[in-house]
């Protein structure tokens, strides 16, 4: 069966059903959302969860089948807590000796470099120059030193309306290397599933997560409900948001560290008495001060960047710091807990800057991991630079987990003065506005008002409603059924073969219960094939009746993308069955009798067609051309949806996870109809796919960017400074590469071997 991606929406369902549930006063809001969250987070596969407040949506892998649920393990953890790297402001020592049972912990943090070096006491020492050689042997340039912050062509302001923010200091690319973050807090433990990546057979691809991308901050502050958007499955976020408050009461702060902290907590009060909602007008880029301050230290970008590394945040404000412990338990009386050494943040206060602020994910990047030959692991941690970005539905940058360094690239265009802004909501970038916003208002407390919302706000409300009920049908009966079809087609296709028979006898009679499986299951895919069209035709005919720009149609388009996707996924199994049935009778009709069946069975098996009497012969001839006719139709069908759906993956969030696993699986998808079906169409969709999945990688990745995105040599080189219309002057500010910027070859060869592990 050739393989059509399947849905990231497959088993979100039921968030969209919460979600539409309330929209038609169906439930209780709460009860609604803490659906659409408990399921939500599983499907996709995670992006940058949350910034704010929670982390958005984490994308997981898109899959068909029942979400799993994330148990909380007991796995062993290490706790990171980014003091004793060597190197690397290793004042503050974790106290922590012990840990729970079942937890190893270490002193050694920052574990898990991209260079395959491990950064515990065993291994750093030889990790500890500038260089180091990893585990493919290539040199790795270590920026452990440098306070690169300083270079990042980024600026800490006030923005109206968000609290603080980050802005452009001038304009950035695509693919641009932005800031290397690395954590002031950090807990690990394994992968908490195996990774997944995108599948060529739908069959394969149940409850696998691809390559994921840390969500914003906050992701890891979800519990319960909240859970929405978390970064951590929701079982596993409240045991490792526990886990990463109770190891940052259990350190002893210093002053610097300790002002990080009260930095971020400072956010949660603002954030708190303000119940934030974004400004009606857009941010022009003028926005007050340039940094902010806690206990009267000025902290910028650089301090936040690497909060280890200086031991001071401002050597100028040393001298009459205020600890923003004594600052902040000035503040109001918190209940319950001990004060955290030497922050005077109480349990509760850390909690809420872990919830507003940490981001977490059941895996790191899974392709670096592999590049890098490392296991990968689950996380949750406090990176506070990546905690400064807001939000927006319409992101300019992107932020990838890989061992302890938080990786945040541009991936879209900005202009100098621009703020920066990744997304919180994951997955539901591909998702319609009331659910967006749903979750951020629950969850980070703020409304959305970017570019993409203030248009989607504009559609109006019965357009909107009627939209919504479309994608509730597609998600919540037309995918069941497919799913069931395709399990269906799976059965037959493993007895009878992909193709259908094409020997022995036993072939014959394999391929023709291959057959009749798919004869069964063509009703139910005609008739979700009939109800997607209608629901197709009525939302371009409503959509183009609105007067929208090109971009704003595409995000209207994306906000529907289950029905484009479903579209697709039937058309992809309508043409399977058709084959399998066609194949072992060659008969043309889509549907046949059992009597028919039967009686051509018993043709088959009796005689070789040229043995058929002549008006047998005739009618066979006249079928088998019926057959490749109805075939090629299907085929055609097949690629305009896939088109569509490949279209709207440049709409997801550039350089996400879910933007690189689509772009891989249509990309698998398309080889895997090209070589069924050869054509010119085919093949340039094929073409376009490749190209989608190495502008995704490149986005995300940093690679190729020289030769934009059409491939590259391996070896190292410096990110930012290559991609074609960064301005010269710029590349001062450039963020020198943290490590081997991998090539486009050696990550889609990486790509592919995790394809074949997972088949
Ligand atoms: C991780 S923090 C981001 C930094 C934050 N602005 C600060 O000053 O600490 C997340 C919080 O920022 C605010 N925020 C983020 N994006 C926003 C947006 N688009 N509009 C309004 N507020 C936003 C919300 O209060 C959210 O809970």
């Amino acid at each position: 069966m050739s393989g059509h991606p399947t849905s990231p929406w497959g088993t979100c369902c039921q968030g969209y059903k919460a979600v539409l549930a309330a929209q038609h006063g169906g439930r209780a809001r709460k009860a609604v959302l803490a659906s659409a969250v408990l399921y939500f987070p599983r499907l996709i596969s995670g992006d940058r969860g949350s910034v704010l407040g929670r982390p958005a949506v984490a994308l997981q892998m898109p899959m068909f089948t029942t979400p799993r649920r994330h148990e909380p393990r007991n796995f062993s953890r290490q706790t990171a807590i980014a003091a004793a790297v060597p190197g690397f402001g290793g004042s503050l020592s974790p106290r922590i000796t012990s840990g729970k049972s079942g937890y190893h912990s270490t002193t050694t943090l920052s574990s898990g470099r991209a260079d395959g070096c491990t950064a515990d006491g065993s291994t750093s020492s030889s990790c500890n120059s500038s260089t180091c050689t990893g585990a493919s042997g290539r040199r790795r340039i270590d920026n452990n030193t440098g306070r690169q912050g300083s270079r990042a062509p980024l600026r800490l302001v006030d923005i109206p309306g968000k609290g603080r923010g980050v802005v452009a200091t001038r304009k950035l690319s695509p693919g641009e290397l932005l800031l290397v973050c690395r954590p002031l807090a950090l807990v690990q433990g394994p992968a908490q599933t195996p990774v997944p990546v995108p599948q060529q057979q739908p069959a394969k691809v149940g409850a696998r997560r691809a390559q994921q991308q840390p969500t914003s901050p906050a992701s890891a502050g979800a519990t319960g409900s909240d859970a929405v958007g978390s970064g951590v499955p929701k079982a596993g976020a409240s045991i490792s948001e526990a886990a990463l408050v109770s190891d940052l009461q259990r350190l002893e702060w210093k002053n610097p560290q300790a002002r990080v902290l009260a930095f971020l907590y400072r956010g949660v009060q603002q954030s708190e008495s303000t119940g934030r909602s974004a400004p009606r007008r857009a941010f022009q880029g003028t926005a007050a001060a340039a940094a902010d301050s806690a206990g009267g230290v000025v902290i910028d970008l650089t301090d936040l960047t690497d909060p280890w590394d200086s031991g001071e945040p401002s050597a100028s404000a040393n001298a009459s710091a205020t600890t923003p412990a004594a600052a902040i338990s000035s503040g109001p009386a918190v209940a319950g807990g001990s004060v955290a050494h030497g922050t005077g943040l109480m349990a509760d206060q850390l909690a809420a800057v872990v919830r507003l602020n940490a981001t977490g994910l059941p895996s790191d990047d899974v392709l670096l991991a592999k590049l890098y030959g490392r296991p990968n692991h689950s996380f949750i941690g406090l990176w506070p630079a990546h905690a400064m970005l807001n939000h927006s539905c319409a992101p300019n940058a992107v932020a990838v987990v890989s061992g302890s360094e938080l990786f945040i690239r541009c991936c879209a265009p900005v202009p100098a003065g621009g703020e920066v802004c990744i997304t919180y909501s994951g997955a539901l970038g591909l998702g319609p506005l009331p659910l967006r916003r749903a979750l951020l208002e629950r969850n980070h407390r703020f409304r959305c008002m970017c570019p993409r919302c203030a248009a989607e706000e504009r559609v109006p409300r019965e357009l909107a409603q009627l939209w919504s009920d479309i994608v509730m049908l597609a998600s919540q009966q037309l995918q069941p059924q497919l799913m069931a079809a395709a399990a269906a087609l799976r059965v037959s296709s493993k007895v009878g073969g992909a193709g259908g028979f094409n020997n022995a006898t036993s072939g014959v009679t394999t391929a023709a219960t291959s057959a009749t499986a798919a004869a069964a299951a063509l009703p139910a895919l005609l008739e979700v094939r009939g109800q997607v069209a209608k629901c197709f035709g009525l939302f371009e005919e409503t959509l183009g009746q609105l007067s929208l720009s090109p971009q704003e149609e595409l995000w209207m388009q994306a906000s529907m993308y289950p029905l484009y996707e479903t579209r697709a996924r039937c058309a992809q199994l309508i043409t399977t069955a058709v084959a399998n049935a066609t194949s072992a009778s060659g008969v043309s009709e889509e549907m046949r009798s059992p009597e028919q069946d039967q009686a051509h069975e018993q043709q088959l098996k009796q005689a070789e067609p040229g043995k058929l009497p002549q008006q047998q012969q005739v009618q066979a001839q006249q079928q088998q051309e019926d057959a490749i006719e109805l075939e090629r139709r299907l085929s055609e069908e097949y690629l305009d949806a896939l088109s569509l759906c490949l279209r709207l993956q440049g709409a997801a969030n550039a350089g996400s996870d879910m933007h690189v696993q689509l772009a891989a699986r249509y990309d698998a998808a398309c080889a895997a109809h090209g070589a069924r079906h050869p054509g010119p169409r085919g093949q340039q969709l094929a073409t376009d796919a490749r190209q989608r999945l190495e502008r995704a990688l490149g986005t995300r990745y940093g690679a190729g960017a020289e030769t934009q995105f059409a491939g590259t040599s391996g070896g190292m080189r410096t990110e930012g400074v290559g991609t074609s219309d960064t301005p010269g002057p710029a590349k001062a500010d450039a963020i020198t590469a943290p490590m081997i910027a991998p090539s486009l070859e050696e990550l889609v060869v990486v790509l592919d071997e995790l394809r074949r592990q997972q088949l």
